[in-house]
């Protein structure tokens, strides 16, 4: 509020100098009105109206830009309101019958307002078409970089195998640890027999969001494949790596998804591998990071027969 004040002051101190000029006009002028003679309902009509132009003004300069378009809506919106508060202050104020100038003042900024409303309106819907034509653009820019995933907006093995590289290099050159994380989701292709495809789409994205909660900033997290993901660990050292593989099980287990058809909850259990990058290339890295997984899952089993 204070930085939209700020922006917009001059504009908001001209209109309050105009209003109470005009106020000043009409006291100099005339005589205030015994209260018998207020009528109520243009005072409700006139004065709830022009009470409401401040608020659109007020909601017009909190949501757009100092600009060309802005000042038309605002100046046709000042006027508009300079006419309703004339007229409010009319029925408070009695003029003698020599003074004219009062009608001017409640009908002329009257259609002024209008003709800059109407200009400022269609200069916004240009602005708009602008807008969106850029939106569809990069959207058409993210969809088409064919390092990103269709499903989730997350990178794909290729962005994955490109940002390890860069990782290793960078964990090489500040002799920091880096760790992985690999994790694949148990029994996924249940969920799509019994859900449906879209079902387990849904799933997936709700999955990322999830996991993406539950990282921190610095870590990448990317979808190597179908329900396996992978998130480097920069500056990270096995055992914490350990501890970030465990809270990400813990969440997909307790994440209560429900399906969109019966609303019923899907239980869900991954299961996770992590580990440190030692003097290795990335496929040696990835390769041992699926290896240890497929252990992991291995040993789970032999616990649970
Ligand atoms: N809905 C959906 N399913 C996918 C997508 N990509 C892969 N899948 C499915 O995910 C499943 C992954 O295969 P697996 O990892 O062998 O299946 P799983 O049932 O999880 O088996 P385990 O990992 O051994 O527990 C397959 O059924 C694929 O059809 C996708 O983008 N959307």
């Amino acid at each position: 509020m204070t930085s939209m004040l700020s922006m917009h002051r001059f504009k908001l101190v001209g209109l309050l100098v105009a209003a109470n000029t005009g106020l000043l006009l009409h006291l100099m002028a005339g005589e205030i009105k015994p209260v018998a003679l207020w009528d109520w309902l243009d005072i409700a009509g006139e004065g709830g109206s022009a009470v409401l132009l401040l608020v659109w003004i007020g909601l017009l300069l909190k949501s757009r830009p100092a600009g060309f378009v802005t000042n038309l809506l605002f100046f046709g919106l000042g006027c508009l309101f300079f006419s309703l508060f004339m007229d409010t202050v009319d029925e408070f104020i009695a003029l003698p019958d020599a003074v004219s100038w009062d009608g001017w003042l409640e009908s002329g900024p009257m259609p002024v307002g209008f003709v800059l409303m109407t200009l400022g309106i269609f200069h916004w819907h240009r602005e708009q078409l602008a807008i969106n034509e850029q939106m569809r653009n990069r959207e058409r820019l993210f969809r088409e970089h064919r390092q990103f995933d269709k499903v989730t907006p997350l990178g794909d093995a290729n962005y994955l195998r490109a940002q390890l590289q860069l990782a290793l290099n960078e964990a090489a050159e500040n002799r920091q640890p880096v760790s992985l994380i690999m994790l694949d989701m148990d029994s996924f292709s249940r969920i799509n027999r019994e859900y449906g495809h879209a079902e387990g789409d849904r799933l997936l994205q709700v999955l990322t969001q999830l996991l993406l909660l539950n990282l921190r900033q610095h870590d990448l997290l990317c979808r190597l494949a179908g329900d396996r993901f992978v998130v480097i660990l920069p500056h990270t050292g096995e055992r914490q790596a350990q501890v970030l593989a465990g809270e990400l099980r813990d969440a997909v287990r307790c994440l209560a998804y429900k399906s969109s058809r019966h609303g019923e909850r899907i239980e869900l259990s991954a299961s996770v591998m992590a580990l440190m990058a030692r003097d290795e290339d990335t496929e040696t890295l990835l390769e041992r990071l699926h290896i240890g997984l497929a252990r992991a899952r291995q040993s789970l089993m032999v616990q649970h027969a």
